[in-house]
């Protein structure tokens, strides 16, 4: 576990899978994370976990600073944990306090750079930034360009989506228009101003991909999604890009989880189907249901839940058989144990108020492995 680092790779960045030898990583960091801007791109991002417990119009939800500094603690023992296994970490600079942000169209609330995993993606030796779906995380990777320019630097390629302008009108619904779930409500109260005859945007989140080497699974769940994956396609030609059709509103990373060719963690049996063919042969585990109560926030006066009960499903792997799991899920250390893995456990005690988990707070740079066919051996 604690080999020492290999000399750094020409390109600087070389990322082509979720479980190869972990070599360098960007680490996220949530100071400051004491708000949610609710406007509507984020109501309609997190709809699914937020939806029931809004009431319209209510727009700043602040998280207490008890929470806030848990939080950073439990972050900051993550990156101390993977250090000790070895592995190169980087961090984004911090956020600072009610920081906003604002376009020609609307203004909202910055997001810190907690979760990494989301605006940017690296496929092989390319930097890819994504197209943010919420309006306060259009500048987030900001944080992180000072490690983007050196890795340019050093030989990485660059690209971004085409920002999109998140003015009225840009995000698509239909993903929850298929399901029957009406979402005007959540949507009332738009702010922001329309850009005549624009329509739908190209918006999507690199957590919406599943890397696989040569292959790499995408989740379209809307025309937003449809337009970056087809940037993609034309981007990556040497890449094979397999639609998963609309598996989740948006990030699919606590609910398809590789851990090494031939063995993935899947949230349930009901989403093998989506999978490419050449996967039905690959073996499944699923999470075990969880004995350990979750916290009761109820002192703590309004708190919101931006992520779902299957959020500790979001783990981190260091090589194929190593494995970065929250403390907090005993009952998935011992299943991934009696498979054979070594579980680093570290404690993430509000996973399911800041949108993610270990796999989330991640930007993996540097993994040892390369462009291999993992779908046709
Ligand atoms: N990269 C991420 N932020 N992933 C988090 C996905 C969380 C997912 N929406 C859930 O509720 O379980």
């Amino acid at each position: 576990m604690t080999q020492p680092h290999p000399a750094p790779p020409a390109a600087g960045v070389h990322s082509f899978d979720d479980f190869t030898r972990l070599r360098e990583v960007v680490v996220g960091r949530g100071d400051h994370y004491t708000e949610h801007d609710a406007d509507i791109s984020w109501r309609l991002f997190y709809f699914e976990n937020v939806a029931p417990h809004l009431a319209a119009g209510q727009r700043q939800l602040s998280v207490p600073q008890q929470i806030v500094d848990e939080l950073n603690e439990d972050v900051a023992a993550f990156a101390d944990a993977l250090a000790g296994c070895g592995v190169r970490v980087l961090r984004p600079c911090a956020a600072g306090k009610d920081v906003r942000v604002s376009s020609p169209w609307w203004s909202s609330g910055a997001t810190p750079p907690l979760n990494v995993r989301d605006n940017a993606i690296i496929l092989g030796e390319t930097i890819v930034e994504t197209a943010p779906h919420i309006r306060g995380r259009v500048f987030e990777n900001d944080h992180l360009k000072p490690h983007f320019v050196r890795y340019f630097e050093q030989g990485a390629n660059w690209l971004s989506m085409p920002r999109p302008a998140l003015a009225a009108g840009s995000l698509d619904t239909a993903y929850f228009d298929r399901q029957g779930i009406d979402v005007t409500a959540a949507m009332a109260g738009e702010d922001a101003l329309p850009i005549d005859g624009l329509g739908l945007e190209m918006v999507f989140d690199g957590a919406q991909c599943v890397r696989l080497g040569r292959d790499v699974l995408v989740n379209v769940a809307n025309h937003n999604h449809e337009l970056a994956y087809r940037w993609l396609t034309r981007n990556f030609p040497g890449l094979r890009l397999h639609r998963l059709p609309g598996i989740a509103d948006n990030h699919v990373d606590s609910i398809v989880v590789p851990l090494r060719p031939g063995l993935i963690l899947l949230r349930s049996p009901h989403y093998l189907q989506f999978l490419p063919e050449a996967m039905h042969g690959w073996e499944a585990i699923y999470p075990p249901p969880s004995t350990v109560a979750e916290q009761d926030y109820t002192e703590f006066g309004f708190v919101i839940p931006t992520a779902s009960r299957y959020i500790d499903i979001n783990v981190l792997s260091i090589d194929e058989n190593t494995v970065v799991v929250n403390s907090l899920y005993p009952e998935l250390i011992e299943l991934l144990e009696q498979r054979g893995f070594t579980v680093v456990p570290v404690r993430h005690r509000h996973r399911r108020l800041f949108g993610g988990g270990h796999h989330c707070f991640t930007l993996d740079t540097v993994r040892d492995g390369g462009l291999e066919d993992y779908l046709s051996a």
